[in-house]
């Protein structure tokens, strides 16, 4: 597995009342003061009624965030926004565009991660061009409403097997107190909402989690 993909993705939560740029800004300066920039990626993720525009806004103040200090950023959904602001890459799932479309938009060298929640389809979004399958939920959330039961380590554990070489992102209830637990399960790294952007100190919440990943 590329020794460069960030362990810690740190995804926005841009609904009414959240401050998406301060949470990213804490957590770059974090990363930074623990030489892990390169371990951390932020993924720009707003709800479905923001328009492109206020994407594209919010999208590319993070870009001129995490470029400087040389975190990855990656857009979630909207390929064109992700093209339009120059981030590594964007994120898909079942209600985006389908992963082989996604990679003709964005390139060979665009950072692709896809949504996957068993082996098979796991294989399959990497076959489609995936650089990266984030995989959940990994255990109980609020944050996303609507989603099936959680895999749990085990589950995660067999999509990695299923790939390998691919880096497996766990979402979903994830925190410091068990993302080591996914990683031993087969992870290479959790994505998280709630456990940063719901932090009372976002930087200090970003340190805990990147002291317990690889
Ligand atoms: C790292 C990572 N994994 C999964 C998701 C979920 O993406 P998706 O299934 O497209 O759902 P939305 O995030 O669009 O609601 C993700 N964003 N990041
Ligand atoms: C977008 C998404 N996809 C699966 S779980 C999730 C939300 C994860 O939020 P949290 O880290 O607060 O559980
Ligand atoms: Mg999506």
């Amino acid at each position: 597995m590329d020794p460069a993909f960030p362990c810690l993705h740190v995804i926005t939560d841009a609904r009414p009342g959240r401050a998406p740029l301060a949470v990213v800004t804490a957590a770059v300066a974090a990363a930074r003061q623990l030489g892990a920039t390169d371990r951390l990626a932020i993924q720009v993720r707003v709800e479905d009624d923001v328009t492109d525009r206020a994407l594209f806004e919010l999208a590319a103040e993070v870009v001129a965030r995490c470029r400087p200090a040389g975190v990855t950023c990656l857009v979630n959904d909207r390929l064109h926004v992700a093209l339009a602001v120059g981030a590594e890459g964007a994120h898909v799932g079942a209600e985006d565009l389908p992963v082989a479309a996604a990679r003709k938009v964005l390139g060979p060298a665009g950072v692709l991660g896809a949504t996957c929640r068993d082996p098979d389809a796991a294989r399959a979004a990497v076959a489609a061009g995936a650089s990266y399958l984030g995989v959940g939920p990994a255990f109980a959330t609020v944050t996303k409403p609507g989603l099936p039961a959680p895999l749990g380590p085990e589950r995660i554990g067999a999509v990695a097997r299923a790939v390998p070489g691919v880096p497996i992102v766990a979402i979903g209830g994830v925190t410091a107190d068990n993302a080591a637990e996914l990683v031993r399960a087969g992870a290479a790294g959790v994505a998280v909402v709630g456990a940063v952007a719901g932090a009372a100190d976002p930087g200090e919440a970003t340190a805990r989690l990147l002291k317990v990943l690889p």
